[in-house]
């Protein structure tokens, strides 16, 4: 097995359309042994009542007849019978189903990993300026989706939010939590209230957000929309409030748009302008006189471009299927005081690491690689396969390093240049952006896009640095492959 395994780190589903499916596996087997113990519950009860019918019916006040036969079977029957009820009253039921449930407890998602997921609902709607309304009724970035959110939902977004202090983001969540219950039918809110949700705490965070912004008028207002006795005292505490406090009420700054707001959705404005040159490549190598590739060039300075269909449909099937089974959250950092794993929010993916030796696949493109590019790949890094998850991103970062320390320990020198695969279509949201240079490339299967991080001084090339706008619909599959700067003294002779 060349797929190099880590240490053992704990699921995490959120960050992977691919750990999510798993998921679904989970649950269908942990609703197969519910349904059995709800059936052996039954069949327990069934029996229980038929012997207590059966007892009040033959063993009652009527019971003693003064003659002796009837002492003597009364007599039997609360020596035995009552033995044997105890019995079964006693007999701990869906042993071997309770013990699959406690065994599967940590496979369920963490609290955390739900958080994770919490925020990458906040950052599609904040990266595309969605309104929480049509978020919930699916309507994401002018595309309607089939799913809804439903209370539960909503207020599991506002509570993650809340608890991070994020109030800003988690009263308009708590808001829209609040109104969702209004249009829930009698039915639906007995279901919720089952599964723990309590509409009065609920208003009561609000209230404490709204608190929490500055907004007493607006707090107030809540109190009154639905006036209990326990908010009686709040009530006047708010009054105090905003008599005695000069603090205006915090809101949503209303900033111009970012480069990343405007180019996640549709791409970048004025992308056209930046389209140089499209064509075929016959000339990097002798190879492509035979074999040309489809290059767009989107940048000169610093260097890059776009490769069309250089890895076929079913390479890119056979790499994702390969890494299926060994995605793990890998871009972890440890927490210092207690080594544990702590996910690191700046980068949502699973990912799985090849060398270049790994498969046939990845042997192929490890030399169509050298062709596209001229690089020597001899001494480059392994490749890296990623799969994004729910507003699955990766925070805005440029691929050389940064530190000269670090820099000092890597025998082979900084990350010349990035080539990076796209192994699948994502049918909304996921483009790579580079924000400084207005250039955003959508994920197309069959695509690589290859960059320099270095200029000619072999100097870190801070334009370089991009990001991958959140997925809202769709599974991205990316291949990562960094070229060291030590092998190419020969390809990329021009250094200055
Ligand atoms: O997934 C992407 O579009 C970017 C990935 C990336 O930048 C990286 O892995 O360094
Ligand atoms: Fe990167």
């Amino acid at each position: 097995q060349n797929l190099e395994e880590s240490e053992v780190v704990e699921q995490v589903y959120s960050t992977s359309v691919v750990a999510m499916e798993d998921l679904l596996e989970f649950n269908a087997d942990l609703l197969f042994q519910l349904d059995s113990y709800i059936d052996i519950l039954d069949a327990r009860i069934n029996l229980i009542r038929r012997i207590a019918h059966y007892m009040m019916k033959h063993y009652n006040r009527d019971s003693l007849q003064g003659n002796l036969l009837s002492h003597f079977r009364f007599l039997r029957h609360m020596q035995k019978d009552w033995a044997h009820v105890l019995e079964l009253m006693e007999q701990p039921l869906g042993k071997s189903q309770l013990l699959f449930l406690k065994e599967s407890r940590p496979h369920y998602p963490s609290a955390s990993d739900l958080e994770e997921g919490s925020f990458g609902i906040q950052r599609i709607q904040q990266i595309y300026r969605l309104q929480l309304k049509d978020i919930v009724s699916g309507l994401l970035d002018g595309v309607q989706h089939g799913t809804s959110f439903s209370t539960l939902e909503s207020f599991t977004v506002a509570r993650a939010l809340y608890r991070r202090y994020r109030y800003l983001e988690a009263v308009p969540w708590l808001e829209q939590t609040l109104s969702l219950y209004e249009q829930t039918s009698e039915e639906a809110r007995e279901s919720y209230q089952l599964l723990g949700f309590d509409v009065s705490q609920t208003h009561m965070l609000y209230i404490e957000g709204l608190m929490k912004l500055n907004r007493y008028e607006d707090a107030l207002e809540a109190i009154d929309r639905d006036p209990k006795p326990n908010l009686w005292r709040l009530r006047d505490r708010v009054e105090m409030l905003m008599m005695s406090s000069n603090d205006l009420p915090l809101g949503k700054p209303n900033p111009p748009l970012t480069t990343l707001q405007l180019c996640c959705r549709g791409g970048c404005p004025y992308r056209d302008m930046h389209r140089l040159t499209c064509g075929y490549n016959t000339t990097v190598t002798p190879f492509l006189r035979l074999a040309p590739f489809k290059t767009e060039i989107l940048s000169l300075s610093p260097y890059m471009v776009l490769y069309h269909d250089v890895i076929t449909p079913l390479e890119s099937e056979t790499l994702r299927n390969l890494s299926r089974p060994h995605m793990k959250r890998r871009a972890m950092t440890y927490n210092k005081l207690n080594l544990r794993p702590i996910i690191d929010p700046k980068r949502t993916s699973n990912s799985v690491w090849f060398k270049s030796n790994s498969n046939a696949v990845i042997e192929r493109l490890e030399r169509r690689a050298g062709h596209m590019t001229n690089f020597e790949m001899v001494y480059s890094e392994v490749y890296q396969m990623l799969n994004y998850g729910i507003g699955g991103h990766y925070y805005p970062h440029v691929d050389h390093f940064e530190s000269p320390e670090v820099l000092k320990q890597r025998k082979i020198g900084d990350r010349i240049a990035t080539i990076l695969f796209y192994l699948s279509d994502v049918p909304q949201g996921g483009a790579t952006l580079f924000p400084l240079l207005n250039i955003s490339v959508r994920p197309r299967q069959g695509d690589a896009l290859l960059w320099y991080n270095l200029n000619d001084r072999g100097q870190g090339e801070m334009d370089t640095l991009h990001t991958s706008c959140p997925i809202i619909k769709g599974s991205k599959w990316a291949l990562v492959k960094w070229i060291d700067e030590l092998s190419q003294p020969f390809r990329r002779p021009c250094n200055r």
